[in-house]
């Protein structure tokens, strides 16, 4: 198949997170998440470094929540029926969301709360 030129393929990227934003809850969650601490990082003032981490675990939760719509749309595709090799794959998948969410809130906790602290003392 011939390869696309570089703007068709950003087209085709763009529409790939078009996609998961209109048609996954769990996605459009986690964008949630990402402008509440948007808001946070800006109301707050949080160092550039505190910023990247933030801004970084944010993503990662989205990109594994990406991953996963992935694995899920092949399996769906390769095996609709009931399949036990396939329960686990998705299994699999989601257990790489969840562990990212974990990172999230575990940085998110080290990251705020100093701030936090100082609103409730
Ligand atoms: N074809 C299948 N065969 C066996 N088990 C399956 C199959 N499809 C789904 N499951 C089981 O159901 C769970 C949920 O799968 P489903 O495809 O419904 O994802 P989902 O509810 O959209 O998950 P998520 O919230 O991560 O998007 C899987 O983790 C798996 O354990």
């Amino acid at each position: 198949m011939k390869k696309p030129p570089f703007h068709k393929s950003v087209q085709f990227t763009i529409r790939g997170i078009l996609w998961i934003l209109r048609n996954e809850r769990n996605f459009q969650i986690h964008i949630l998440g990402l402008i509440i601490n948007l808001f946070l990082i800006v109301y707050l003032g949080l160092s550039n470094f505190e910023s990247a981490l933030i801004i970084l675990v944010s993503f990662f939760v989205l990109v594994t929540e990406a991953l996963n719509t992935c694995v899920e749309k092949i399996c769906d595709y390769i095996q609709p029926e009931f399949d036990t090799r396939i329960g686990i794959i998705k299994d699999l998948a989601g257990g790489a969301v969840l562990l990212a969410t974990i990172a999230a809130i575990v940085v998110g906790i080290l990251v705020y709360w100093p701030y936090f602290k100082l609103f409730v003392y």
